[in-house]
């Protein structure tokens, strides 16, 4: 299945920018899930533990960030991050594959509303929810309806 395709002006991202722009680029790639929302997997090392053995929070909060980012790059839109709630439910171990996920819940007003979690083991460690709101206003989507 094909990349979610990254906008040029996350060229030099630190989530989904490669190794090429920055070495410490997390280098994140999704996909277009069978449910319809995107998905990724990735591993990550030490280099990003908190605690000793423990994925760091700020890292943990990025990648549901990136989920959720990606989820509104697949329907063509750019937006920023307004609002971020993140519920840390288990400590997610390093060099260990986790799965993140993304789907959008609803689009009012121009204000996307959208929820990812991250997957050990098949069980929920974290999850997050989000405001979004465009940063190019002329971008267009398919997902959008009328009053977005
Ligand atoms: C782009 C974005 C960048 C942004 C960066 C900024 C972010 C920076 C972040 C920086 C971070 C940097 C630092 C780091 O990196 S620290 C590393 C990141 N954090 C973790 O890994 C924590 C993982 N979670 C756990 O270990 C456990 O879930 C904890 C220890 C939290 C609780 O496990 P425990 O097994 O002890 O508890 P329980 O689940 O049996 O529940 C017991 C009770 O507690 C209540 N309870 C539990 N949770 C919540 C809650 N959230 N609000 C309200 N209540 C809560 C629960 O309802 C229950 O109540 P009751 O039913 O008994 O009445």
């Amino acid at each position: 299945m094909m990349d979610i395709a990254i906008p040029y002006s996350h060229k030099h991202c630190f989530a989904c920018g490669t190794s090429d722009s920055s070495s410490t680029a997390l280098n994140l790639r999704f996909i277009r899930s069978k449910a319809g929302g995107v998905k990724a997997a990735v591993s990550l090392d030490r280099l990003y533990q908190g605690y000793s053995g423990v994925l760091h929070g700020g890292i943990i909060s990025t990648l549901l960030d990136a989920a959720m980012t990606h989820r509104l790059f697949a329907e063509g839109v750019e937006a920023m991050t307004a609002d971020l709630h993140i519920r840390f439910a288990k400590p997610v171990p390093v060099n260990h594959e986790v799965i993140l996920s993304a789907d959008i819940d609803s689009c009012i007003r121009g204000v996307f509303t959208l929820s990812s979690k991250l997957y050990c083991e098949q069980s929920i460690y974290a999850s997050a929810k989000a405001k979004f709101m465009r940063a190019n206003a002329s971008a267009s989507s398919s997902f959008l309806s009328s009053d977005c």
